[in-house]
């Protein structure tokens, strides 16, 4: 019994069309709510929402039960967090701020085991074999890893094709906030430059054996970023959702209250 066959990096990869969801109220309960939307991957956002490995894991739990693949983004590139991340099940690892080949290259190194990486060998405590369950995990468990980097600064941008070139990525996710900073844009990256970058980038990276991600909100930036192949794209942010509904529903009910 092999490891458990990641549909969504098969899907990225043959150019279909991955449609996704940033999960950031850090609870398995909103993830389990996520769970029900029908999204094709969500997004358990470690790097900007208040999580650690124990609330990502009982999100990756709840999880099992959607049919949404889910997408863990980590802090940093550590690469410890990153065997303890992929021993708590997850199968898609977005790294953020990945800004050379070299980084990339030992990103590549961190997901998998030994003789062509560094990953720690304990999944027999772990979820990802199912706690033992699937006598052969440690030989099928590199294939069915999506590897998925950030690139969001100029350097990245600068060394995007060096990145692409590194076997055992499977797919580049332009970061447009915080490239538009780096850039010297505001960060909603609305500027039409911004826009014409990051355009450009996915075309640089989908015209590559490697799938291209992104996440924004604008429904027309969607569109351009599809028709430009981009195969991962976020469209909503669970927080902005809540919070935003809940605005609006404050600011009707004291409109109805202050026109009586
Ligand atoms: O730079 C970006 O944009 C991203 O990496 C996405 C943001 O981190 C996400 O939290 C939405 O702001």
């Amino acid at each position: 019994m092999p490891a458990p066959t990641n549909t969504f990096k098969q899907n990225i990869l043959a150019g279909i069309r991955q449609m996704g969801c940033w999960v950031g109220l850090a609870h398995p309960y909103a993830a389990e709510i996520a769970g029900t939307a029908g999204f094709d991957w969500l997004l358990i956002d470690g790097e900007h929402a208040p999580n650690d490995l124990r609330s990502i894991s009982e999100q990756i739990a709840v999880l099992q039960a959607s049919d949404s693949t889910v997408v863990v983004r980590l802090p940093n590139d550590d690469t410890a967090l990153i065997k303890q991340t992929l021993d708590a099940g997850a199968q898609t690892l977005l790294i953020p701020m990945v800004e050379s080949a070299d980084q990339a290259r030992e990103l590549v190194r961190a997901v998998r085991y030994p003789p062509h990486g560094i990953r720690g060998v304990g999944y027999a405590l772990a979820r990802a074999s199912q706690f033992a369950a699937i006598p052969d995990y440690f030989a099928t468990a590199d294939k069915e890893i999506c590897l998925l980097v950030q690139v969001e600064s100029k350097a990245g941008l600068d060394a995007l094709d060096d990145i692409l070139a590194v076997e055992g990525v499977d797919g580049v996710f332009i970061g447009p906030a915080d490239l538009s900073v780096d850039l010297g844009y505001a960060p909603s990256a609305d500027a039409p430059e911004i826009r014409a970058i990051v355009l450009d980038a996915i075309d640089r990276i989908a015209a590559t054996d490697k799938a291209a991600g992104i996440l924004t909100l604008d429904p027309e930036f969607i569109a351009e970023c599809l028709a430009y192949k981009a195969t991962f794209v976020a469209v909503g942010i669970d927080v902005l959702t809540l919070a935003g509904g809940l605005r609006d529903l404050a600011k009707n009910a004291r409109k109805a209250a202050d026109e009586l």
